[in-house]
Formats: C-alpha cells, sequence, structure tokens
C-alpha cells in the first residue's frame, strides 16, 4: 500500500450556529484519486478551504506529507504542495491562457520584486524557464493553440482545463478540483475524465469534489460521504453507492 500524503484529523469548522464541519477524520494515499461527495451544504467546500489554508479550523489536524499544516496560510499550502481549482472558477478574464499560468508558476520561483524591477539576468532566465514550463502545460491540458486568447474569450471547458494547468503549475503533490465538471457537457467530461487519469499517472494524488455522481463512481479509487458536517461513509465506489446512509443522505437513491 502507497504511503500516506494527507491525513485529516477530526476537523470542525462553525459559522455561529453552523457546524460546517464536525471532527471529519480521512485519509488520502499517494496516488490516489479520491473523492469528497455530498448533498448541497454538506462542507465539501469548507473542507477544501481549510485543507488549503483559507479558513482555519475550530478543531482538529491536517498532516500533509509527514507535516503538520499550518492553518490560514494559503501561500504556505501551495509551498507545501498542495493546489486547488476553484467551483467558481477564478481566471484573470484579462490576461491570456498563458500568462495565467505564468501566474501560478510564480510560486516557485526565487527572483524577487527586485529582480524583476531591475530584470537581471537570473530573472531573465527564470522568466524564461517559467515561461517553457507553461507552454508546456498548455499542451498537457490540451489548450496549446489558446495560449494568447484571453482567459475570458475561452469556452467553459477550456477554462476549466486552464484553471487546472494552473494548478500544476505548482508542481503540486495533491491537487484538489472543485467540481470541474460543473457546466461541461457530455464531451468535455469524458475528456476532463482522461486528463484527470493522466494527471495521476503523472504521479500527483487528486482530491476531487464532484456532483457529477458518474464521473466520481468510474473515476475515483475511494470515496467520502460528508452530511451535514459529518463523514458517513468512506470507502470504494461500489460499496458507497449502495450504502443505506449515503442513499438516505441523497433522499431517492440517485446515487446508484
Ligand atoms: N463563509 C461562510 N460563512 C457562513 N456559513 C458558511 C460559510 N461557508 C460555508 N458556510 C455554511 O457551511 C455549510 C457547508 O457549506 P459548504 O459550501 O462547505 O458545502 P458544500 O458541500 O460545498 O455545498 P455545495 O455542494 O452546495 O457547494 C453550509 O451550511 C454553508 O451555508
Amino acid at each position: 500500500m502507497s504511503a500516506l500524503l494527507l491525513e485529516a484529523r477530526n476537523i470542525a469548522k462553525h459559522f455561529g450556529g453552523v457546524k460546517a464541519l464536525r471532527d471529519v477524520s480521512l485519509t488520502i494515499r499517494e496516488g490516489e484519486i479520491y473523492g469528497l461527495i455530498g448533498p448541497n451544504g454538506a462542507g465539501k467546500t469548507t473542507f477544501f478551504n481549510v485543507l488549503t489554508g483559507l479558513y482555519t479550523p475550530d478543531g482538529g489536524d491536517l498532516v500533509f506529507a509527514g507535516q503538520k499544516l499550518v492553518a490560514s496560510a494559503p501561500h504556505k499550502a501551495a509551498q507545501r504542495g498542495i493546489a486547488r481549482t476553484f467551483q467558481n472558477i477564478r481566471l484573470f478574464g484579462n490576461m491570456t491562457a498563458m500568462e495565467n499560468i505564468m501566474v501560478g508558476r510564480h510560486v516557485r520561483t526565487s527572483a524577487g520584486v527586485i529582480g524583476a524591477v531591475l530584470h537581471d539576468r537570473r530573472t531573465c532566465a527564470e522568466e524564461a524557464a517559467i515561461r517553457r514550463r507553461a507552454e508546456e502545460l498548455l499542451h498537457y491540458v490540451d489548450i496549446a493553440d489558446r495560449a494568447d486568447d484571453l482567459a475570458r474569450n475561452l469556452s467553459y471547458g477550456d477554462q476549466r482545463r486552464l484553471e487546472i494547468a494552473r494548478a500544476l503549475a505548482t508542481d503540486p503533490k495533491l491537487l484538489a478540483l472543485d467540481e470541474p465538471a460543473a457546466g461541461m457537457n457530455g464531451t468535455e467530461t469524458a475528456e476532463l475524465r482522461v486528463l484527470i487519469e493522466g494527471i495521476r499517472a503523472d504521479g500527483i494524488t487528486v482530491l476531487l469534489i464532484e456532483h457529477d455522481v458518474k464521473l466520481v463512481m468510474g473515476l475515483c479509487d475511494r470515496v467520502a460521504v460528508l452530511d451535514y458536517g459529518a463523514k458517513i461513509c468512506e470507502d470504494v465506489p461500489a460499496v458507497v453507492q449502495h450504502d443505506p446512509r449515503v442513499i438516505e443522505a441523497y433522499l431517492g437513491g440517485a446515487v446508484a
């Protein structure tokens, strides 16, 4: 069995009286595609926000690659190797596809503001390397022909792919995708599945929040189900989709 990459222990998060996460514990192993599902408001995005340092948990610990994660430090989460996409796409609409990826890459560069202003030799070499890596990533997510187009002019599916490329530019160990198939048609979803499988094949662990249950069940090695902030089930898809608690949570049995 592969090594543990992420261990969440009793993560709690409250918003006033709303218990968005109730002592959620889960483990993700290196190389897994791990799904996080649950009805609307179950706490999935809150878990992502805690994991990526946007929210400070009210209780619990996160251990990533053997070290505790510091709460409320998004840049540190990125430096440690956690990258994410957002449910509502967050690209720089007035920047090109290429520029959006280059911005993502800067988390891994050393030349600071002074280097950028002076434009010294080291900074120029670093910029060239960033551009080359951005080109590679545009090819990787199959939107190289849109490199110079403004992000806002890309199709919805291509914007989602661009967001994934930007996240990959940070060289993550864990890629957390928040509803990547939302708004995609059947063809785009099928292509997305191939892309995610390729990302895993290249050694990156994937955590996936997704409402497209068919995609989750077909793609994920293991799935955790949240309901009202609590984890009610965690297992392989074949078991999860027949678990009575999960069917009950989704009222009507839409999971199967
Ligand atoms: N910043 C916030 N302030 C107050 N309440 C919040 C905040 N973020 C989330 N919540 C509440 O926490 C609960 C969990 O929300 P969350 O967005 O994590 O659920 P979700 O499972 O991602 O839902 P969806 O599938 O609809 O995106 C909800 O009751 C939500 O209203």
